[in-house]
């Protein structure tokens, strides 16, 4: 494997195209495994017409894809580890390219240093705000042994791996973006609609679409 700059270079070269200099609006979704990223993300689409990009949900598809990486990935993920930027910014960068919209969501990520470092360096993108869904470990911890949608890292082995890097790996990236004044910090702990309330908030009211 290469660089992830060599990589988005190489991509590029092939005619798959470029993120760069397109002028996209990116919001990062982050908060602790269970914390409601997706639930949230589900609703803030319906409302706000952004694009929602997971991507655990992308890792996941390139698994089943058969793709060389899956084996890879299918371990780090069982293991609650941090897959390789390089190989999450190029799913990430193609399913941008792919989609054509100018404002993405993206979920579960950077959820470290070096995923933060990387995507700047190959995209130039800085988020427009970080929206970070703060809930206490218990309460995420029942929401993810009662999930039910046959995840391999829903068990409570792998839950305590994914606690652990959530605090050691991400949080320095949540405390990154909020020196810099990025942070919109939302109590997640609250019933789904509550939290979509201060959701809404934060969201521009005037790009509401309506019902
Ligand atoms: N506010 C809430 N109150 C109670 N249950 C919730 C709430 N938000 C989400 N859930 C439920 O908790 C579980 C985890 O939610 P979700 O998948 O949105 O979390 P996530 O942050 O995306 O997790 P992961 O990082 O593991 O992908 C789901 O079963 C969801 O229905
Ligand atoms: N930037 C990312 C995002 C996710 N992963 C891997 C490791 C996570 O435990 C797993 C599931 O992610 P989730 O769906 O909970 O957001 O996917 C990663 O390596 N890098
Ligand atoms: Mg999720």
């Amino acid at each position: 494997m290469g660089t992830v700059v060599e990589a988005a270079n190489k991509d590029a070269a092939n005619g798959n195209g470029s993120i760069l200099n397109k002028n996209l609006t990116v919001v990062f979704v982050l908060g602790g495994p269970g914390s409601g990223k997706g639930t949230q993300c589900s609703n803030i689409v319906k409302h706000f017409g952004y694009t929602h990009l997971s991507a655990g949900d992308l890792l996941r598809a390139e698994i089943k894809s058969g793709s060389e990486n899956g084996t890879m990935i299918q371990n780090m993920i069982k293991e609650g580890k941090i897959v390789p930027s390089e190989v999450t910014i190029k799913l990430l960068q193609r399913a941008m390219l792919e989609n054509g919209n100018d404002k993405f969501l993206i979920d579960g990520f950077p959820r470290n240093e070096e995923n933060r470092a990387a995507f700047e360096k190959v995209t130039g993108i800085e988020p427009t705000f970080v929206l970070f869904f703060d809930c206490p470990e218990e309460e995420m911890e029942r929401r993810l042994l009662g999930r039910n949608q046959g995840r391999e890292d829903d068990n409570i082995e792998t839950i305590r791996k994914r606690f652990n890097v959530f605090l050691e790996s991400s949080l320095p990236v949540i405390n990154y973006y909020d020196a810099k004044l990025k942070v919109r910090k939302i109590d997640a702990a609250r019933p789904v609609e509550e939290v979509f309330e201060s959701v809404k908030a934060i969201f521009s009211p005037k790009n509401e679409k309506a019902d």
